[in-house]
């Protein structure tokens, strides 16, 4: 009695109750079963049916139910994704289309590939795809009010990434302290770029080789500390090394597809992964929070030192502005300084990381680079911002290692704001959605021959020029409301940085060592960590 009118509840189509109520019928016929056990299977019977009705999707008319591989209980398609999702689910939209629905653990998940279907997403719907997914692993990253990770309403994140983008953008075109330079960016990076190069000389002297992260990763960060914090740190300082070289550990729980963000019940188990997870953001916030609270102390209106002081600065402005809507905490304001801090690192570190592998491991482009340099930048004198124009070879070098590398395989993840559709597809809201970069990147419907490693793809028959409309099709730095706020200073810095080293060093691998180019999966994929050896390049040479 009670059964039936417990599926009586659960089941109000009139064919679905029927093939619970016969499922139970049968059960009495497999062998002698129990009440207890009857008891169990029922349950579990519902259980099941629950979760069927909870996944089940009502498609407005005219729409089609996304496609799919057929997940498994409880893991869903765990499995087919794999260790390395950029490739399986390339692969997966050559089986199901640019828009096609994993289940991770109990997530349904949209994935989406093909350039004019993820422009379609980003930019004509815009709106609709630019919310942040609710991800566990997201509410420790700057302790729940990142810019680029949390799941601000929509009102709070835009006001929050415009001051961030404002505040970069003064701090990099300000004047530079000496006419040698033509803005602040420049000067911290021409800066960097020579103590680098005294660093790997040192080095190379003492030890016979280098590890190029590490001290890359030393240089770009001292370039975003400058523009935050207003200071540099010695490339052998503890407390910034430490920091730094933990950049791996953070993307490899962010990337795309971490177990515990999408199965609910991992939360409350304990894992290794996600305690040094929680450390790691935990020492990055209070390294940045303990010189927010010097900036505090030493704050002055009429000397404005960097972007820390400019987010303070505009905290105190809005408590003057009697008109002004007050939405954010100060926190929040000055809490932008963290992921800029946090993005400005690690993604150029990994970019010329890649890059000195790709000359190591492609000498005789290596050799075309400098070349190119000696011909169009007298060698008494540093690269300049303003030599770019002159340097297509290098320019096209670096657009072939974001699309060949694709370090950045997914964009952050993405959620739909509300019920939407696309390629006839229908989409509900707060969906999570992957963007597949590496697959835009690896399409052969837009380049010939992907998997080969080729700059000249980007320039004129003459080699003369870069291929504008080549150069837009690489996508590295996403696209539409949520694209990089740090695009121009990345560009910019990488190309420099490259410049600056190319002109002066030569790299070679460790004789006898094969070179390991297998990227590491995370949000940024980095090559396996490892030693290289580089050379001054000879005076008569230069
Ligand atoms: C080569 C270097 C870089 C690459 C490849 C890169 C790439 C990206 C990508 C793919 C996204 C996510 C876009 C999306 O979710 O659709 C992003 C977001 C972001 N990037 Fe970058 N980035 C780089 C450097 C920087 C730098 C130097 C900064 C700042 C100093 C920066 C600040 C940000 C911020 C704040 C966001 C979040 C934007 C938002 O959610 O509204 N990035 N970047």
């Amino acid at each position: 009695m009670i059964n039936s009118t417990f599926i009586c509840l659960l089941c109000r189509s009139q064919k679905k109750r029927g093939v619970v109520i016969m499922a139970l019928m049968i059960l009495p016929f497999i062998g002698s079963v129990s009440v207890s056990e009857s008891l169990v299977a029922m349950t579990t019977l519902c259980l099941v049916y629950l979760i069927l009705k909870f996944f089940h999707i009502e498609i407005p008319e005219g729409l089609r139910r996304l496609p799919g591989p057929k997940p498994l209980p409880i893991i869903g398609n765990v499995l087919e994704v794999g260790s390395r999702p950029y490739l399986s689910l390339t692969a997966m939209s050559k089986r199901y289309g640019d828009v096609f629905q994993i289940q991770i653990g109990m997530r349904p998940v949209v994935v989406l590939s093909g350039i004019d279907t993820v422009r379609q997403a980003l930019i004509k719907q815009g709106e609709e795809f630019a919310s942040r997914p609710d991800l566990y692993s997201f509410r420790f990253i700057n302790d729940g009010k990142s810019l680029a990770f949390s799941t601000d309403q929509a009102g709070v994140w835009r006001a929050r990434r415009k001051l961030a983008y404002s505040a970069l953008r003064s701090f990099s075109t300000l004047d530079g302290t000496t006419p040698e330079y033509s803005c602040m960016l420049e000067e911290h990076i021409c800066k960097e770029g020579d103590y680098l190069i005294k660093q790997l000389n040192t080095v190379m002297k003492a030890d016979g080789s280098f590890d190029p992260f590490r001290h890359i990763v030393v240089s770009v960060a001292n370039v975003i500390c400058g523009m935050c914090f207003g200071r540099r740190y010695d490339h052998n300082d503890e407390e910034l090394l430490s920091l730094v070289n933990l950049s791996d550990e953070f993307g490899q729980v962010v990337g795309s597809g971490n177990p515990a963000d999408f199965i609910p019940i991992l939360q409350f188990l304990p894992s290794s992964t996600m305690k040094k997870f929680v450390s790691i953001n935990a020492r990055f916030n209070k390294f940045v929070q303990k010189i927010v609270t010097e900036h505090y102390v030493t704050y002055n209106k009429d000397n404005i030192r960097d972007i820390t002081d400019s987010l303070i600065d505009h905290c105190e402005d809005r408590k003057l502005d009697e008109n002004s809507n007050i939405q954010m905490s100060d926190e929040k304001i000055v809490g932008i300084v963290n992921d800029l801090f946090g993005a400005g690192f690690d993604t150029i570190s990994t970019a010329l990381s890649w890059s000195v592998m790709y000359m190591v491991a492609y000498p005789e482009i290596q050799e075309r680079l400098y070349q190119e340099l000696k011909n169009n930048v007298d060698l008494n004198r540093s690269p300049r911002l303003s030599d770019k124009s002159n340097l297509p070879f290098l320019e096209a070098f670096i657009l072939e290692i974001f699309r060949h590398s694709s370090f950045l395989p997914f964009t952050i993840p993405h959620c739909t704001s509300k019920d939407t559709s696309l390629n006839g597809y229908f989409i509900p809201k707060d969906t999570c959605v992957f963007i597949n970069q590496w697959q835009i990147n690896h399409d052969p419907e837009l380049w010939k021959d992907p998997s080969s490693f080729n700059p000249d793809r980007f320039l004129s028959d003459d080699g003369t020029e870069l291929k504008k409309t080549e150069a837009e099709k690489v996508m590295t730095f996403g696209m539409g409301k949520r694209r990089c706020i740090g695009e121009v200073i990345a560009r910019n810095e990488v190309y420099l940085f490259l410049a600056i080293i190319v002109q002066k060093l030569q790299f070679h691998a460790m004789p006898g060592e094969p070179l390991d180019m297998t990227p590491e999966y995370g949000l940024t994929m980095k090559h396996k960590r490892c030693h290289l050896r580089a050379t001054v390049r000879a005076r008569d040479e230069q």
